[in-house]
């Protein structure tokens, strides 16, 4: 049976004035069902509101419940479910309707003292149950457990039939009304109500009592029905400023506020036959879900509270409650709403099912009915359809405990080797005990691992919604991926480690890595995967290290070619270019950094040798124009070594003289080789670099021998050591640069100070500033070929010779010297610094001075210039940096190190307000700026 559209029945009920209350007559009721209300907007007008009832303030709730709320009690007997909830404003008589009090009880003592005179007065044996939960700031709160503060809420779920329920509530059974009327007292006693400016005990919650009565109509047909009452006490609406709610009443309020604006919602998109209805938008209409617009019968009962103050809330309340009028619920017949199979129908449909399994198996088909004489339920059907096995039940003869065979089906007989076939005839007694054992086994088996599955099941969905709670606020991956069975985990495992693989083929390891790693979270359990992932670590980190010492090896040499050029990460394009096309062996060195040709047949034509290589020679030679001081200081070896006969170690060449020297190897096909030892060279030159400053014979640009290969690996074993050395090495250098900068800090020269220092700016010039000041000034005009103006010298600031300009007028003073002392002409000189200080720490070493080819006739006579200091060098840069911040331009200036534009602009101001600076450190005394930022200034030049 169905009940055809029914609409939610709307009962308005005026709750008397209240002793503080001045009574008036802006809320009246007429007749049964009209309510007439004053306009809040025009006084003299009235509005009218039509209900399926009316009750005004001297209405009992005896009335109330006889009237309207019994009949729907009944519907439970047939098993529906049926809501009943109370709506209105704060302070309107909800909970005074659905709860009563001791001498006036309400609609739940009523509605159940009446469930238990059906109990008494009908023949069947009802279980009754009851349920009790609140909704209180959005979290759903079992009433029949004392309150857990530290539980979280519990979840709202839908069950197979798309009904709402509570997961994990309790559920109490009641054999009599007391036993109910004391746990219901105890749990209302857990409900959480405060005291409001409206109402003494405002209930802070939505309230939900549940009554459940299940029985069975028929022993014989195992029928047992299911009906359900929902008693609803919701909490009202409130308006903040008449409640005057306190911060914690405030959280409450909008929580309720919000639930019953949802309400409105669902109301609005029922009647608007909207596709969404937001019933998950709060756990409220969740829970009214099947009241509203569901399947269940549903009664509202419209509080309202009299008087004129009121007036608007009480509009606001009718107006909704005449919206909800219109929705519409379509009530589910009680012949579906639920069914249980018994644990008889359960053995019987099984033993059925293995009946035919077997006789399927005997190579006939068998039509087996099973039953104990009932008549055939609905469920049962359902399971025939899925599992396919038994068939319709009309052919078939069903006797209470036996099995029997619908006529002119095959039936199996048991042969002489034992075995069951198909054969005609009644079944004998063996068969008949075979058959039994069979199935009484297969029953067994099936049912425990039913019970296994579902146990699971049900254990994951519980750790699943324990995970949920316990992560409310953030879903975290362990959660989502323990929500797959472990069906879909292994599946998603697999196409995870398909891709892996396909990755890992192309040599992507990185990637796969990552694809592999997710396989195995989704199958935790693959120890072959987990060992798999362990070696491609072990792999992409070998392969990083080497890419990123082919870098750096790349990187190392550049900084030789560009002679103490700072290297900077990422400029380094070509080099990456050609580290990638070295490992598709297109390509042999650096086109920037090493002078190694390609392996063109028209290169090495082109190239001439400029130095013999040994009849066999095992390296390949090497060779870039420019070495770093360092690196030609440890040379004498590999000069040795060139002159010697087997070149196991050659100097550096000049980058024709390289690519000439490698170009034979390369023609004769040992182009391997070359790669290797060119690889050995490029990987090898980071640690070698940082070797060769320390004692190694090997300096990073000078290759070769068998020998180098083990070299190299004992330098590399050292390299711990070495490198923690140059560690403390370089903390040391930071730590007296920091102190020299302090010094400065604390005693800051000025012009007039007499220096001491002769290692300072100009060793051996002018004593006085003022000459000083006019070398650099000279020194400057020379190096502009004597076209440096003079008033751009006169802005000059006394001290702010720059580091060129210093540079510069050394040289020329060393060229001045040398033509003094040698009569000769400088045909060529070398314009960098390095060189000449690189002879110098050779010449210091105890070596003979190489005298350069280009110096026609210069000879030796030249004073050896003494080596710049780091004492030197630090003054340069703070020359430096003083020529740019005096030089009052905002461009220039934030050039310095930690100097951004406000800062430039702030030093600009200065300088032109109160003159240039003299020393780097007045900034601070000046502008207040710090000495972390001063020493950035100066290492601006470092
Ligand atoms: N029909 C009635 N007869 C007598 N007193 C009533 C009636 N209805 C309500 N009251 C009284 O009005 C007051 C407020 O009622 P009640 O607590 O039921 O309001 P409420 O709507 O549940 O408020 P809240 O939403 O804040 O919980 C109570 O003191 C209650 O006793």
């Amino acid at each position: 049976m169905s009940l055809a559209g029914h609409k939610i029945k709307v009962v308005c009920r005026i709750r008397p004035f209240l002793k503080t209350e001045k009574p008036d007559d802006a809320v009246a009721v007429e007749g049964t069902n009209v309510l007439r209300v004053s306009n809040p907007r025009d006084s003299t007008k009235d509005v009218k509101f039509n209900f399926d009832s009316c009750y005004g303030p001297d209405v009992d709730q005896a009335t109330i419940y006889r009237n309207d709320v019994r009949p729907l009690v009944e519907t439970m007997f047939s098993g529906m479910s049926a809501t009943v909830f109370c709506y209105g404003v704060t302070g309107a008589g909800k909970t005074h309707t659905i709860q009563g009090t001791e001498t006036e009880p309400g609609i739940i003592p009523r509605a159940v003292e009446h469930i238990f005179m059906h109990q008494q007065r009908d023949a069947y044996d009802y279980d009754i149950r009851i349920s009790y939960y609140e909704i209180y700031k959005e979290a759903v709160f079992d009433l029949l457990k004392p309150h857990d503060p530290t539980l979280a809420g519990l979840p709202i779920r839908e069950d197979a039939n798309r009904k709402i329920f509570v997961a994990g509530l309790s559920e109490k059974r009641v054999t009599s009304y007391e036993q109910f009327d004391s746990i219901y007292q105890k749990a209302s006693g857990n409900r959480r109500t405060a005291s409001t400016k409206l109402n003494n005990h405002s209930s802070r919650s939505h309230a939900i009592l549940t009554v459940q009565v299940q029985w069975q109509d028929d022993l014989s047909s195992g029928k047992t029905w299911c009906g359900r009452l929902h008693l609803i006490d919701l909490a009202g609406s409130e308006d903040n400023r008449r409640t005057e709610n306190g911060k914690d009443r405030m959280a409450e309020s909008s929580a309720i506020n919000r639930s019953l604006f949802v309400l409105g919602q669902v109301v609005e998109a029922l009647n608007t036959g909207s596709s969404r209805i937001p019933y998950r938008d709060s756990k409220m209409t969740r829970i009214l879900q099947d009241s509203l617009g569901g399947e269940s019968l549903g009664m509202m009962i419209v509080n309202v509270a009299p008087g004129e103050a009121f007036l608007q809330d009480t509009n606001n309340t009718l107006n909704f409650a005449t919206k909800s009028r219109q929705v519409v619920n379509k009530p589910v017949a009680y012949e579906v709403v639920e069914q249980r199979w018994s644990a008889v129908d359960r053995l019987q449909h099984h033993r059925g099912a293995a009946a035919a399994l077997l006789a399927g198996r005997a190579g006939k088909s068998a039509v087996i009915a099973v039953g104990g004489g009932i008549k055939r339920r609905r469920s049962d059907e359902t399971m025939d359809h899925h599992s396919g096995l038994l068939t319709d039940g009309a052919d078939s003869v069903a006797v209470a405990g036996r099995q029997h065979v619908a006529p002119g089906a095959a039936r199996p007989a048991r042969h002489s080797d034992g075995s069951i076939r198909n054969g005609g005839g009644a079944p004998l007694p063996q068969q008949a005990d075979f058959v039994q054992r069979a199935v009484t086994a297969k029953f067994q088996e099936m049912e425990q691992k039913s019970s296994s599955a579902s146990n699971e099941i049900m254990e994951r969905v519980m750790r699943i919604e324990q995970q949920l709670n316990d992560n409310s606020s953030r879903l975290d991956s362990r959660v989502v991926i323990d929500m797959f069975t472990p069906a879909t985990k292994l599946k998603t495992s697999r196409g995870w480690l398909k891709h892996a693989r396909e990755l890992e083929q192309k040599g992507d390891l990185e990637k796969a890595l990552v694809h592999y790693e997710e396989a195995l979270r989704y199958a935790p359990d693959l120890n072959k995967l987990e060992v798999h992932i362990d070696k491609l670590r072990v792999r992409l980190r070998r392969q990083k290290r080497r890419s990123s010492i082919a870098s750096h090896g790349a990187a190392n040499v550049r900084v030789g070619e560009r002679e103490g050029e700072r290297r900077r990460e990422g400029d380094s394009d070509d080099d990456d270019d050609w580290i990638k096309r070295r490992a598709r062996g297109q390509a042999a060195v650096s086109p920037k950094s090493l002078a190694f040709v390609p392996p063109t047949k028209a290169a090495a034509a082109a190239a001439k040798p400029s130095i013999a290589l040994a009849s066999k020679p095992k390296t390949a030679v090497v060779a870039s124009k420019p070495l770093l001081p360092v690196a030609a200081a440890k040379s004498n070896s590999a000069a040795a070594a060139v002159d010697g006969q087997a070149p196991k170690r050659v100097k550096l060449l000049s980058n024709a003289a390289a690519a000439a020297a490698a170009a034979p190897l390369l023609a004769k096909g040992q182009k391997s080789v070359v790669g290797r030892k060119f690889s050995g060279i490029t990987e090898g030159s980071v640690h070698d670099r940082r070797i060769s400053f320390g004692s190694s014979l090997l300096n990073p640009f000078v290759v070769g021998g068998d020998d180098f290969d083990s070299d190299l690996q004992q330098r590399l074993d050292r390299k711990a050591v070495v490198s923690s050395a140059l560690t403390t090495k370089r903390l040391e250098a930071k730590s007296s640069a920091a102190a020299r900068i302090n010094r400065m800090l604390a005693v800051p020269p000025t012009p007039g100070d007499d220096r001491t220092d002769k290692d300072f700016v100009l060793q051996g010039s002018s004593d006085s500033d003022e000459e000083e000041e006019e070398e650099s000034f000279k020194a400057k005009s020379r190096r502009r070929g004597g076209g440096g103006s003079g008033a751009a010298a006169a802005a000059r600031v006394p001290g702010s010779l720059g580091v060129r300009g210093m540079v510069e007028q050394r040289r020329q003073r060393q060229l001045a010297a040398e033509v003094e002392a040698g009569g000769g002409s400088v045909v060529e000189k070398e314009n960098d610094l390095f060189p000449q200080s690189l002879q110098d720490t050779r010449a210091s070493n105890g070596h003979s001075k190489p005298q350069k080819q280009s110096r026609a006739g210069g000879g030796n006579g030249g004073e050896a210039e003494p080596r710049l200091s780091l004492d030197q060098f630090n003054e340069i840069c703070q020359a430096s940096a003083l020529q740019m911040i005096n030089s009052a331009d905002v461009k220039k200036i934030m050039k310095l190190q930690g100097i951004g534009k406000r800062r430039a602009e702030q030093i600009q101001a200065c300088v032109q307000a109160e003159g240039p600076l003299v020393h780097v450190c007045d900034l601070q005394t000046r502008l207040q700026f710090k000495n972390k930022l001063i020493l950035g200034i100066l290492s601006t030049f470092s």
